[in-house]
């Protein structure tokens, strides 16, 4: 049943609107610039025409999509922070007081946040309840979660965005909360982008190299237990991923079947966008890649999805940071479409 939903999700991904990507790069070209000058924004600009369909769509009303899950994994000593901050971030940013809730405020975002698998009963009306269930299992010992489970968390995060967009919502940027979810997202790297397993480990929230060598044995002996299958990315997530990361697979896919650009934040984010890649090369065009993190593996990661980033900041956070950052940028490659006097209406000489 739900792998049939979530059939009729991906089939719903359409391509880009090819006339939508000529006319901007039309308007574009008759701005008051040399072609190109403004690189990236004149990419950004003509990929959202492509997905929106409007040469400078309104994309005011946006939202991170924060999605909250806990990690059996944790068991094994693979963070530097105790799997109880999970549930309690979740009620920082009920609260408004986590850092995505912070620059989201000032990228004119809302903050949603989601309980798609956290280990506690948080009972709060602002958060948006889709429990699969209590926390992942220790995937060094059994698979982290069933297959049915993965698809539930893929198709409860579509059905999110499918609700917000109703609610007038035109960008998306996805965020995630979950203890020991960077040991997760360097197994999926490893199997599903083949990168070796000690590029994909990184300190994660701030481990030393000791303990990092620690991780690659778990992250191995996860992949050794599990054995996922790579040629089948749902066998994979349900196996060594991550109920907020399934979360997320369905955030993004929902997002390109809603045809809204959807702003992927860091290498957590990012192994979502390697899954979703995989179950829609489709859903591809409509995700925009925001920040370089910290994290060991996620330039090689990104590298494989087709992502370029946009900003360097050196941050290794996740939660959404890094893509509501983005945001303004996005604006402004709006505002250039909209505001920009042409060569003729400036009687600017073309060279
Ligand atoms: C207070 C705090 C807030 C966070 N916000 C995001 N993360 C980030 O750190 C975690 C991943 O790192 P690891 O795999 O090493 O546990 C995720 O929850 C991620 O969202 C946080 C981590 C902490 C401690
Ligand atoms: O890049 C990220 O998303 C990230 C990196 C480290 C810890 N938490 C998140």
């Amino acid at each position: 049943m739900s792998e049939a939903v979530l059939k009729s999700i991906i089939a719903r991904i359409e391509p880009l609107n090819g006339e939508a990507v000529e006319d901007a790069h039309q308007r574009l070209n008759s701005l008051t610039k040399p072609p190109g000058s403004l690189g990236r924004l004149e990419e950004i600009a003509s990929q959202i025409a492509g997905i929106t369909g409007e040469v400078s769509a309104d994309l005011s009303k946006r939202a991170v999509v924060v999605m909250a899950g806990d990690h059996g994994v944790c068991e094994e000593g693979v963070s530097a922070f105790p799997a109880e901050v999970t549930p309690q971030m979740v009620l920082n940013f009920l609260a408004g007081g986590a850092a995505v809730n912070v620059l989201a405020r000032g990228a004119g975002a809302d903050v949603y946040c989601v309980d798609i698998g956290v280990n506690a009963d948080l009972d709060d009306e602002r958060l948006i309840q889709r429990k699969v269930r209590r926390g992942t299992a220790n995937m060094t010992r059994e698979s982290a979660m069933t297959r049915e489970e993965a698809i539930a968390a893929i198709v409860a995060g579509a059905d999110i965005v499918k609700e917000l967009a109703g609610q007038g919502y035109r960008m998306f940027a996805t965020g995630e909360m979950g203890i020991g979810n960077t040991t997760a997202s360097a197994a999926l790297c490893t199997v599903l982008a083949g990168i070796s397993v000690e590029d994909a480990v990184g300190l994660g929230t701030g481990i030393n190299e000791e303990r990092r060598q620690h991780k690659i044995g778990v992250v191995q002996r996860a992949i050794a237990r599990n054995e996922p299958n790579r040629l089948d990315p749902i066998d994979t997530l349900s196996k060594v991923g991550g109920l907020e990361i399934a979360g997320l697979v369905g955030v993004i896919l929902g997002a390109a079947a809603e045809r809204c650009p959807v702003v992927v934040d860091g290498f957590i984010s990012s192994a979502a966008a390697l899954v979703a890649a995989a179950l829609s090369p489709q859903s591809s065009a409509y995700m925009l890649g925001s920040h370089l993190s910290h994290e060991q593996g996620h330039r090689k990661l990104l590298e494989v999805i087709g992502l370029s980033p946009v900003i360097h900041l050196d941050m290794r956070l996740g939660e959404g940071t890094g893509a509501v950052l983005c945001f303004p940028i996005i604006d402004a490659a709006l505002r250039i479409m909209r505001e920009m006097a042409t060569f003729e209406s400036a009687g600017v000489s073309r060279g």
